[in-house]
């Protein structure tokens, strides 16, 4: 595989009267998969457009495997794009779906052929070859279009939403098959979601897009243990954000007080006082005791089968708290003391 490397240096992109991205920097390393992640609106499908060919930027560059893309038309960008409706073509089998980009891009039917059948046996699709995509479930139609951008050997693949038409289970595996695929093979992969477990599942590095701008990049590890704003906190999982005093550090670790306790969280913000904390919901204790950093009142309670959610009203407001263990039973209204444990704790920096 022929993987390259994309670069945005300062793109801009502004439609008619509106600026969906004001200045967009970043760098996707050659043989890595690299998510555009955020909410709707803040821009990642234009970036994707932008990086096809399909949209142009209002100002900035775009370079592919080191070559200056920006003017560039779709068809000379050497991109394959994977679409969220899987776009195959409904009167051709999977094997002629897979041959069709071939073909066009002027390669003979035979080596054609050849070419798809491999694709086929990539995706682990080899015998159904010979179906319409009507006779395909969707996790399979999703393969063959994964399959058909593939075998163009494009120096990056796109992705836009490619899951976001199956099903919850489905889901889970096909996006490992994408992964699978990827760390086997190493092409480039550039992956828009709006779906933050699927952003972790499978990617390199993780660029949070908010508003047109990068909100944070990172590996997901990072982006989820050391958000750097209330808005990543949120936006990588579940947080609670709470109120906390910064003692003092000690390399990487705070020192901070969050009721009546003290804890050595990862995060160095640089000065004492004031200051918010990420605190994860599965990383909460409740005991029916006296102890614990806060004293609180439990408001609500779910149980979900594998786990119970809780809502505790505390001093310093209201947490959520997942409790995976299910060893004990509290009931709504009982007073409990909560806890908190070091690693599910992370300073917010901003
Ligand atoms: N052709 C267009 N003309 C005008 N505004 C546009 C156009 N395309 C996108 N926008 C605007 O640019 C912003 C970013 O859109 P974009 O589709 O990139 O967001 P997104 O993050 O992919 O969202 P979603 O997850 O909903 O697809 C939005 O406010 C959108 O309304």
């Amino acid at each position: 595989m022929n993987a390259g490397s994309v670069v945005f240096e300062h793109v801009s992109k502004r439609f008619a009267g509106f600026t969906a991205l004001p200045d967009l920097s970043l760098t996707v390393e050659a043989g890595t998969l690299v998510t555009l992640l955020g909410p709707s609106g803040c821009g990642k499908t234009t970036t994707l457009r932008l990086l096809a060919g399909l949209e142009h930027p209002t100002s900035g560059r775009i370079l592919i495997g080191g070559k200056d893309v920006t003017h560039l038309p779709a068809n000379e960008r050497d991109v394959a794009m994977v679409f969220q409706s899987y776009a195959l073509f409904p009167h051709m089998t999977a094997l002629e779906n897979i041959m069709y980009g071939l073909q066009s891009g002027g390669v003979a039917k035979r080596e054609a052929q050849d070419r798809a059948r491999e694709g086929l046996r990539l995706v682990g699709l080899e015998n159904q070859g010979g179906r319409l995509p009507s006779e395909l479930s969707g996790g399979q139609q999703q393969r063959i279009a994964v399959a058909r951008a593939l075998v163009l050997e494009p120096q990056v693949l796109l992705l836009d939403e490619p899951l976001s038409n199956l099903d919850e289970r489905l889901r889970r595996r096909v996006r490992t098959d994408i992964r699978d695929l990827q760390q086997r093979l190493g092409f480039t992969a550039v992956y828009v979601t709006h779906d933050q477990e699927e952003a972790l599942a499978v990617s390199d590095k993780i660029i949070v897009m908010k508003e047109g701008d990068i909100a944070q990049q990172g590996a997901p590890e990072t982006l989820y243990h050391s958000p750097e704003s209330v808005f990543i906190a949120d936006f990588m999982g579940e947080a609670n954000i709470l109120p906390c005093e910064i003692e003092r550090h000690e390399d990487d670790y705070a020192l901070v007080r969050l009721g009546r306790q003290q804890y050595r969280v990862r995060g160095h913000a640089g000065r004492t006082g004031a200051a918010q904390l990420s605190v994860r919901p599965q990383f909460i204790t409740l005991t029916d005791n006296d102890a614990g950093a806060l004293r609180g009142e439990i408001i609500h309670r779910t149980w979900l089968g594998d786990h119970i959610e809780y809502e505790v009203q505390t001093e310093l407001g209201a947490l959520f708290i997942v409790d995976a263990l299910m060893e004990q039973q509290l009931a709504i209204s009982a007073s409990v003391a909560v806890d908190f444990k070091p690693q599910g704790l992370a300073l917010i920096a901003n």
